[in-house]
């Protein structure tokens, strides 16, 4: 199996004028295997996004390296597609331009990426609303229509940091599925950050439990739990032993966090 995403020793550390430095994560190394799905769980403020937002060139780390595919990462790069938790489509275009606006900034649209633009919108229920304005879908179709144009490109890994936080219970299980269906269909390497257990559990292969204070990366779970995966599965003895398993290793702070996000 290849490696895919390779986190050697980065730390991170956020300088503020005029205020101490906030030591965000310390020393901490990470492989992802190439067409892995792997999710990073662990209480408010522990350096998840912020190990995201290095992985996607976004961010210096303040130490160590980091690499996609054996090359150093060093800025944002178009074979990295991000989803973020808020849908970030642009008011003014519709649903088809938006998906279609990062080939289009990279001079990159031709019949292939129409025609992948136009199978992801049929898979994600979305082809009837391509000419609808954003502010006409709801939020779960909104979101769908983020991880349309972060996949149009095929990019060879998706960082998603908290995709499914707002939306109800219901909508977020339907888009595990679709996003597992869309993953199954053409594997690439996910890094996926979650406040939700069960959702991580679900989708993971392998899930990387961190603590704060100061951050960084306390164990990695392996869920060997046989795939395609069903909604069946929520309800199984070996799943919620996992679960119970990735709870304990976070802690009690952890409820807490929890509750507060789905008050959010
Ligand atoms: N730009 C910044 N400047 C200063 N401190 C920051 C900055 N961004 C993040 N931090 C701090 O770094 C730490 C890690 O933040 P980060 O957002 O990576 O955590 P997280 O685990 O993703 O949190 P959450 O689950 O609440 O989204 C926190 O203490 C946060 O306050």
């Amino acid at each position: 199996m290849s490696v895919s995403i390779e986190i050697d020793g980065v730390s991170k550390t956020y300088d503020r004028p005029g205020a101490p430095p906030v030591k965000a994560l310390t020393h901490t190394d990470l492989t992802l295997n190439e067409g892995e799905f792997f999710s990073l769980v662990g209480p408010s403020g522990c350096g998840k996004s912020t190990i995201l937002n290095m992985v996607a060139g976004l961010l210096d780390s303040t130490s160590g390296s980091l690499r996609i595919a054996g090359s150093p990462v060093t800025g944002p790069n178009p074979s990295t597609g991000i989803v973020f938790q808020k849908a970030t489509l642009l008011r003014w275009l519709t649903v088809y331009e938006n998906v279609l606006l990062p080939a289009k900034v990279a001079n990159a649209i031709s019949t292939s990426t129409r025609d992948m633009a136009d199978h992801l919108l049929q898979l994600t229920g979305l082809s009837d609303f391509k000419d609808r304005y954003p502010s006409e879908l709801s939020g779960g179709m909104q979101q769908r229509a983020a991880i349309v144009r972060a996949l149009v490109n095929n990019p060879t890994v998706l960082l998603m940091d908290e995709p499914f936080s707002a939306l109800d219970e219901f909508t977020r299980e339907t888009l595990n599925d679709e996003l597992l269906r869309l993953w199954t269909e053409r594997p690439k390497t996910v890094l996926f950050i979650t406040h939700n257990i069960t959702e991580a559990v679900y989708l993971s292969d392998r899930i990387g439990v961190m603590n704060t204070k100061p951050g960084r990366l306390k164990e990695i779970v392996e869920v060997k739990l046989a795939r395609p995966r069903s909604p069946e599965l929520r309800t199984d003895a070996a799943f919620y032993d996992i679960v119970r398993r990735v709870r304990g290793l976070i802690g009690p702070m952890h409820e807490e966090t929890e509750s507060r996000v789905g008050a959010a």
